[in-house]
């Protein structure tokens, strides 16, 4: 009985593009999963080691990227027609590109009542948490959120840091800087507290605060976070960050004769610097 090859496919999934619009103080940006996969005659690249007729993977994800700057991405479906189209006339043994994109919605962060030029939040999945401990002497709350996912595409550095023989990043003057917040806050009592609105409060005061604040490391960001609430909210003791730094690396396009002034990015899934830091009262 013969072997013969069945049904196949190949391509690059899961390139994580992020692309700002930055012509104006007021950016854009579209944040896409972009997965793409080619079929048609590979049968030689299998059944004989041979090459010849295949696309890199790594090419259909340096198309994906190249493609958020040449085309733009107007919509996912007008990005995902271009990418497809593009892999499919490049590879002449293709019958067919197919494009999958998964885009995640970013919200302006609001900031007096109007939506900020370059701060985002992303659109839901942030959980709001509570725990709370109680014992014959009273009751210890705390509260607070995770997945509170943020983005400024702009008003972010990070440099002059310490530097040894194994450092080799660069000073970055003009960085994205992303987060998924973790951030609890213990109450000083239970008593006359609006448990609903302090949340509402806080979560906006931390919003608001990262939007505004120029930072010069995701720490200075934490730190000014947790002044503003432990500044406006006396019911609040204490409270404490974890802030994975989600990293957003520039994307080299200038193999492909385009330049990259902080406009395509890959977002990195890991390694990620974690930063933790609780700020507290000092009668605390
Ligand atoms: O905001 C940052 N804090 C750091 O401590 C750090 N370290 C690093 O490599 N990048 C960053 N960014």
């Amino acid at each position: 009985m013969g072997i013969v090859l069945g049904p196949n496919r190949y391509g690059k999934a899961e390139s994580r593009v992020v692309r700002i619009v930055r012509d104006s103080p007021r950016h854009e940006i579209r944040d896409l999963n972009v997965s793409s996969a080619l079929r048609g005659d590979f049968a030689a690249a299998h059944t004989d080691g041979d090459q010849s007729q295949v696309l890199p993977t790594d090419t259909q994800k340096n198309t994906a990227f190249a493609f958020a700057k040449r085309h733009g991405v107007s919509s996912p479906e007008d990005y995902a027609l271009a990418l497809g189209r593009r892999l499919l006339e490049a590879t002449p043994a293709a019958t067919g590109a197919a494009v999958t994109v998964e885009e995640f919605a970013w919200d302006r962060i609001p900031v007096d009542g109007a939506g900020h030029d370059h701060a985002f939040v992303r659109r839901g999945g942030e959980v709001r948490t509570t725990s709370v401990d109680v014992t014959p002497q009273g009751a210890v709350v705390e509260s607070g959120l995770h997945d509170l996912v943020v983005l400024k595409s702009t008003g972010s550095e990070f440099k002059g840091f310490l530097r040894d023989d194994y450092t080799t990043l660069p000073d970055a003057d003009d960085r994205i800087l992303a987060t998924a917040l973790r951030a609890g806050w213990r109450y000083a009592s239970t008593d006359g507290i609006d448990w609903n609105a302090t949340y509402d409060a806080v979560r906006s005061l931390l919003l608001a605060t990262f939007a505004t604040t120029y930072s010069r490391a995701l720490q200075e960001t934490l730190y000014a976070m947790g002044r503003a609430v432990l500044e406006a909210h006396a019911e609040v003791a204490e409270i404490s960050f974890a802030a994975p730094n989600k990293h957003h690396f520039l994307v080299d396009l200038a193999p492909f004769g385009l330049d990259n002034p902080g406009e395509v990015f890959i977002a990195a899934d890991r390694p990620y610097g974690l930063i933790e830091a609780t700020v507290t009262r000092e009668d605390d």
